[in-house]
């Protein structure tokens, strides 16, 4: 699904209104159509609601859903904050098609606002997508009046304040909404950790735009659905052998993180490789042995760390490198003269990339088409501190097309970067998987689909939904608290049946 940015949403409002054709005031009905849709789904009318409107059309969809709630018995307050500002046309309609019955406060100072109880609900239709400059004044005492109530708070389109698509100025007053409802697409702000805290919970309502625009749009973003990996994600077939799913090498731990590389294993194991061998240094042997008896376990020279890479490794149709790995001159010797040879495809993650960064020439010999993993940190010594969210998208982008690479930027909603320029974020995941060890199950999983010859970008696809739904999947069983990295594991299994349904 692409992810359209404002002033495309803008253009997609205007090309259905040409094209279904339908007038702008009907398009709002039916957004507000939607929102009360949505609304009478999920609460009931016994609540007051606090409906804030702004002088644009994001107010005018809440005067619309003012009336329509109204219909249905709900108890609405409209609250106009457009002291001194022009209504927009279809704002000034449906305030003049407002019930007489709705009470109205026409805000003028702060001491106007209503006082809002805690089981009230209030409806933010201040400020959508046509925000035009941080909020200042009687509109930043509104919002602030919001954010100090212990009232829900529901954002029509997106929370009055936050801009779409562009970092939001820190001193600036956004709403912090509980939920949020978008029309027909998320915006970008909603994927990104500085502007996604403010969204709560986010659905997406669609309200017919047309379908010619969207498919036409043009953005470098996405967001990642299961459509789109039901595609690529096929049965087993029955006259198949381990022979047929690869053979994948993984390659790391070191003294104390022995278990890095051995829930990697595991994980790529429950992703449906063929066959696994795993090197470790000579003190990870028989523990690998022991915990991961399906892997063949191949020892380095050194006791302690990794010293080089096994002489054959075009036997192997990935390798995965990184986990427990650590950073001692010796391994960063041995990556080097890997680089130098014809090699199988990559998955590189954790000290890997440390390598990388520590040494530029390396990372300019980074085999095209590699697959790097970072978390955010790892992102920035890789390529350079971001000032904002968007400007780390920026680097990500470049990154991904100069080195020719796929970069999986961990987070929330990791983001897939590529080497064309296209970026996916991911769906899946909670918080509970902010514990030590995820990211290794992440590189075991993609380094086993890999090796199984699915295409580069496929592989970061199908394995970041999955490692997340199989977190989603552990975390409805276990809670948040408690989940491990071994539980997201253990639940790869569901989560490939449930993408395979
Ligand atoms: N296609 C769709 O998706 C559909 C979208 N729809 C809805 O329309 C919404 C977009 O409506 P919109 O374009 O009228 O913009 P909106 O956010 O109401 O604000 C504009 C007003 O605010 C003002 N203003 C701006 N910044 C300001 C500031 N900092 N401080 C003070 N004032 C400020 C600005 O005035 P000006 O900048 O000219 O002073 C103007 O008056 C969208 O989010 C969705 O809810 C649906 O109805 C139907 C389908
Ligand atoms: N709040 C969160 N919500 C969703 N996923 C998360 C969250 N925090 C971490 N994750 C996921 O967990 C993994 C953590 O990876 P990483 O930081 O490399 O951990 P480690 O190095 O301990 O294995 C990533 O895949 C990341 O997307
Ligand atoms: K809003």
């Amino acid at each position: 699904m692409k992810i359209l940015t404002a002033a495309q949403t803008r253009e997609a409002d205007a090309y259905t209104i040409a094209h279904e054709p339908i007038s702008s005031i009907d398009l709002m009905e039916r957004a507000a159509g939607a929102l009360v849709q949505w609304i009478e789904k999920e609460y009931g009318p016994e609540q007051p609601w606090y409906i804030f409107c702004g002088p644009g059309n994001n107010g005018g969809d809440g005067l619309a859903v003012a009336r329509l709630l109204f219909q249905r018995a709900y108890d609405v307050q409209v609250v106009l904050v457009t002291e001194g500002q022009n209504h927009s046309p279809d704002f000034q309609q449906n305030l003049n098609r407002l019930p007489t019955e709705i009470p109205v406060t026409r805000t003028a100072s702060p001491d106007d606002l209503p006082s809002l109880l805690s089981y009230a609900m209030v409806l933010d239709g201040l400020f959508g997508s046509g925000l035009s400059r941080p909020l200042v004044g009687l509109h930043a005492q509104a919002v602030q009046h919001i954010n100090n109530s212990a009232a829900t708070v529901i954002a029509i389109d997106l929370p009055s304040g936050l801009f779409a698509d562009a970092p939001t100025p820190t001193d600036s007053a956004v709403v912090e909404a509980d939920v949020t409802l978008s029309f027909e697409r998320p915006k970008l702000a909603f994927l990104l950790p500085e502007s996604g805290s403010f969204v709560g919970k986010w659905h997406v309502l669609p309200i017919g735009l047309h379908p010619d625009f969207l498919n036409k749009a043009d953005s470098p973003y996405s967001l990642l659905t299961p459509e789109r990996l039901k595609e690529v994600l096929k049965p087993r077939l029955k006259f198949t052998h381990k022979g047929t799913y690869g053979n994948a090498l993984l390659v790391g731990g070191s003294y104390g993180k022995i278990g890095a590389i051995t829930l990697a294993a595991k994980a790529a194991l429950r992703a449906g490789v063929g066959l696994l061998t795993v090197q470790t240094p000579m003190v990870g042997y028989s523990i690998l042995q022991v915990a991961v008896p399906e892997a063949m376990a191949l020892s380095d020279a050194h006791e302690q760390h990794i010293t080089a890479f096994p002489e054959e490794v075009n036997q192997y149709q990935c390798i995965g490198i990184g986990p427990g790995l650590g950073q001692a001159a010796d391994t960063a010797l041995a990556l080097e003269k890997l680089f130098r040879q014809a090699l199988p495809p990559l998955v590189l993650d954790a000290d890997a990339l440390n390598l990388l960064a520590l040494d530029r020439q390396l990372l300019r010999n980074l085999p095209a088409n590699s697959i790097l993993t970072p978390h955010p940190k790892e992102f920035e010594r890789l390529a350079s501190p971001a000032k904002h969210d968007y400007h780390r998208l920026q680097l990500l982008k470049d990154f991904c097309q100069e080195h020719e690479c796929y970069v999986v930027l961990k987070g929330y909603h990791t983001c897939i970067g590529t080497p064309t320029g296209e970026c996916y974020f991911n769906t899946t995941g909670n918080p509970g998987m902010a514990t030590g060890g995820t990211g290794d199950t992440l590189t075991g999983i993609l380094a086993g689909l890999r090796a199984q010859g699915f295409s580069p970008l496929d592989t970061c696809l199908v394995g970041v939904y999955l490692h997340g739904l199989a977190g989603d999947l552990a975390a409805e069983q276990e809670g948040e608290y408690a989940l491990i990295a071994s539980d997201v594991t253990q639940y790869l299994g569901k989560a490939f049946q449930q993408l395979l349904q």
